[in-house]
């Protein structure tokens, strides 16, 4: 029996049929692992995020959840993805509570109390409850990115995508953010692109490199500078990553 959570196996991918974006992809993430995919602009991450999600289709090779390919109906169902730059009209009169129920598709917005108890559930999951009433256009940037974690997860879900989650935010609000990924991933497996390579230490399991192609890199119990790792660098070079310590110990729990 295999705890295999996401597996990829030779994807290739590119948007209208031009130029390869992602060739021969292969992965494999364990049941609650954080993995992160880390690379240069234009690599590839956030394609590979949206293929994962089930958003846009592999030219060749499969993504499977669970041991097999999902249309997309039900990757939704079982996936939640949190672009990168997702933002709101701050002018849109919607509070916090609002734009989380908004996770959770209702025809005509019609909301049960049951849907009402979940998005309070979703919004103390991310210690957001103090907020509920407050105008999105009146959040910090972590807290905006905590809210969109909670519509991500007002309803359950076994994986998570996280697309730049510490973009635009402050070093107290990754910190917040760091410990809620680490939390989370007791319950589901947490995927995650990031440049802000200081973030992944001591929280992620698995790392990537993706730049056109992937490769594994090797975490290490032993330290070194993450903050200084360059991934352009890497992959020119073709040299090893530094080692790091980015391994999730057994007892970091909050
Ligand atoms: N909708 C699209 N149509 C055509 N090309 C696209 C589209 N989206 C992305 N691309 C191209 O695909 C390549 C990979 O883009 P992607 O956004 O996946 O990279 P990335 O690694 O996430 O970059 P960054 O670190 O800058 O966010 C880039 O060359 C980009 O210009």
């Amino acid at each position: 029996m295999t705890d295999i959570h996401i597996k990829a196996d030779k994807v290739s991918f590119s948007y209208n049929k031009q130029q390869t974006v992602l060739s021969d992809i292969g992965f494999s993430v364990r049941k609650n692992e954080i993995a992160a995919f880390v690379g240069p602009n234009g690599g590839g991450k956030t394609t590979l995020l949206r293929l994962i999600a089930g958003l846009l289709k592999p030219e060749s090779g499969v993504i499977e959840l669970n041991g097999r390919c999902r249309a997309l109906s039900e990757s939704a169902q079982l996936i939640s993805y949190v672009p990168q730059y997702a933002k709101f009209d701050k002018q849109f009169p919607m509070t916090v509570f609002d734009v989380v129920l908004t996770g959770l598709i209702k025809p005509f917005g019609f909301y049960s109390k049951a849907d009402k108890d979940a998005a309070m559930q979703a919004l103390q999951y991310v210690s957001l409850e103090a907020l509920k009433n407050r105008s999105v256009a009146d959040l910090s940037g972590g807290q905006m990115q905590r809210m969109l974690i909670a519509r991500a997860l007002v309803s359950p879900k076994e994986v998570l995508l996280l697309d730049e989650p510490t973009a635009n935010i402050d070093q107290e609000s990754s910190d917040q953010l760091k410990s809620l990924i680490s939390d989370l991933s007791q319950s589901i497996t947490v995927l995650l692109v990031t440049h802000d390579t200081g973030f992944l230490n001591n929280l992620v399991n698995r790392l990537f490199l993706v730049n056109k192609t992937l490769r594994e890199l090797s975490i290490s119990d032993h330290y070194c500078q993450l903050d200084s790792y360059e991934p352009l660098s890497l992959i020119q070079n073709n040299t090893p990553m530094p080692l790091v310590n980015t391994t999730k110990t057994e007892e970091h729990t909050l």
